[in-house]
């Protein structure tokens, strides 16, 4: 699917020859900020194209937009619409047919658990509801992969403990890619993971596989150095990354 991938910005080489292939279910891209993450989605999503090598969706070769439905890391969102109405007109412009976006909409929010708040407005929901509308728009047209990019970012414990059980849902029956620097979002959700550190993927394997090869590492999840220390130690057992 990402095969052969280079992308640079000006003079900066955010990716190099990255192959990764994305099966059924939910998929973790785990890596330290800076190290490339948002980009290759970004590239998923068709928001870009790669400077060197293909995205290819299926085997057809079709391109990636917009069977690719996308959440970004941070999107905004019309306070004073409803949130059926949003997820609405997210089905329309992704191609559904004016009638049917109702339908698509109520279905989208109840895999998201937000139908009953399919009359409130926007605006009046939670910082985790936000999030769960933000998925439910990105599903809305039925997409064959769903991606997200750090969706638990800034959510409290409770509200990513909903999100989770809402990705765990969908990824029973879909394709999902989630990006997070949370190592306790892959345990908890993924079966397979990708570790991109520094632009190159430098773990592609099972959530097992890597939770034997993290053994002592701390990645808890506590933001700060000791964090990124960890991430450090990680990115060493698994063959470092030469510049
Ligand atoms: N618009 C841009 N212009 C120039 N450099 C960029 C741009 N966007 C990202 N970069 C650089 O590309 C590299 C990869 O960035 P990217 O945002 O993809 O990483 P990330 O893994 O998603 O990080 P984070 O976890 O902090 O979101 C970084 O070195 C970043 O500084």
């Amino acid at each position: 699917m990402v095969e052969n991938v280079g992308f640079t910005y000006g003079r900066k080489q955010a990716l190099s020859d990255v192959n990764w292939a994305v099966d059924t279910g939910i998929t973790g891209l785990l890596g330290p900020n800076g190290a490339g993450k948002t980009t290759l989605l970004n590239l998923l999503a068709g928001l870009a194209k790669p400077t060197t090598g293909r995205i290819v969706v299926d085997d057809t070769g079709r391109s990636s937009s917009p069977r690719v439905g996308f959440v970004p890391q941070r999107f905004s969102l019309a306070g004073e619409m409803k949130v059926r109405d949003t997820v609405a007109y997210a089905a329309w412009v992704n191609g559904v047919p004016r009638k049917e976006c109702p339908d698509a909409s109520a279905k989208a929010l109840a895999a998201v658990q937000l139908d009953e708040f399919a009359t409130s407005r926007v605006r009046s929901l939670s910082g985790g509801q936000r999030q769960r509308l933000g998925v439910a728009a990105a599903l809305a047209h039925e997409p064959d992969i769903l991606v997200l990019d750090e969706p638990t970012v800034g959510l409290d414990p409770g509200q990513r403990l909903r999100l989770r059980e809402v990705i765990a849902d969908l990824g029973s029956s879909r394709t999902v890619l989630l990006s997070t620097h949370l190592i306790e979002d892959v345990s908890h959700l993924c079966k397979r993971v990708g570790v991109l550190a520094k632009g190159k993927l430098v773990f592609d394997g099972t959530e097992a596989e890597l939770t034997t090869m993290i053994g002592d590492v701390q990645l808890d999840g506590t933001l700060g150095s000791s964090f990124e220390r960890g991430y450090l130690e990680l990115i060493n057992r698994l063959g470092g990354v030469s510049e």
